[in-house]
């Protein structure tokens, strides 16, 4: 086996000193694709935010075995401004921010590429629209154009396809599919268990604490997921049931 991309040592990320994430331990191989699930309120954003140093680890820590620019990160929908003042096109170029020069100006041949990418995603045309007055799915098409155009070695996805049309979740699934054939690392967290269980061969399930990683069909068993629910419905009075086990 290769030396992993990702190793979690004994991990915990608090907020305000109540763990939402517990002595995690494990390690993402590269090339990986793997689904975090696990209920609401799991700790699987908050996951995703201590791999890209955006949280400080309360205990433990994350060892990269790679460079941060390595990285791409598509945060949830709801953490994303969108009445900023931008173009579809300069969006998809701020992917662009590694080779970009000194006052971000960018080369005709990096234009050449966002609208590549903007091709790719099913949006040629879109590229002088403001980010403001796109649907939903157009703008998640956007961020994974500027994913795109990052080119980065390992991809970190927060919820992906929630609240976005079938369509446009099988378009950006494909590309996601297709980064995994080119040898990337995907991670990302998801709700839909009949996804995850189609497209995504390791799955990570999380309850605050590790319930189980390695191969999707062995980990998403029955067991599993009812221990995942009812670990949720310790720390929920008003837990949702869960999705009977398959
Ligand atoms: N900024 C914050 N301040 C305080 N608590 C937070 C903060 N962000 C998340 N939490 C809490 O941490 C716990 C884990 O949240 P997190 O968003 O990581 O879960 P999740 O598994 O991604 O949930 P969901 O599936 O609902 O998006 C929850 O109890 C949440 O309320």
């Amino acid at each position: 086996m290769s030396a992993p991309v990702i190793r979690l040592d004994n991990l915990t990320v608090s907020y305000d000193r109540h763990p939402a994430v517990h002595h995690l331990s494990g390690t993402f191989q590269p090339g990986s694709l793997t689904a975090i699930a696990g209920p609401n309120g799991a700790g699987k954003s908050t996951l995703l935010k201590a791999i890209m140093g955006e949280l400080r680890p309360a205990e433990g820590r994350v060892e990269h075995l790679m460079q941060r620019t390595d990285f791409g990160y598509l945060p949830q929908a709801a953490d994303i401004n969108r009445r900023f003042p931008i173009s579809v096109l300069d969006t998809v170029l701020l992917g662009n921010w590694r080779s970009a020069g000194a006052f971000g100006r960018m080369a005709k041949r990096d234009t050449a590429r966002a609208r590549t990418a903007l091709a790719t995603v099913g949006l040629e045309g879109f590229e002088r629209r403001h980010i403001g007055s796109l649907s939903a799915g157009q703008f998640q098409r956007v961020l994974f154009a500027r994913l795109l155009l990052q080119d980065a070695r390992i991809i970190l996805l927060d919820e992906p396809f929630t609240a976005i049309d079938t369509r446009t979740t099988r378009d950006l699934l494909d590309i996601v599919v297709r980064w995994h054939g080119d040898g990337r690392t995907v991670i990302a967290v998801l709700h839909d268990f009949a996804q995850v269980r189609a497209h995504f061969p390791e799955t990570l399930l999380l309850a605050r604490r590790l319930i189980g990683w390695g191969p999707t069909q062995e980990v998403m068993s029955s067991v599993n997921l009812l221990q995942a629910c009812a670990m949720a419905e310790r720390w929920d009075e008003d837990a949702e049931a869960c999705e009977p086990a398959a």
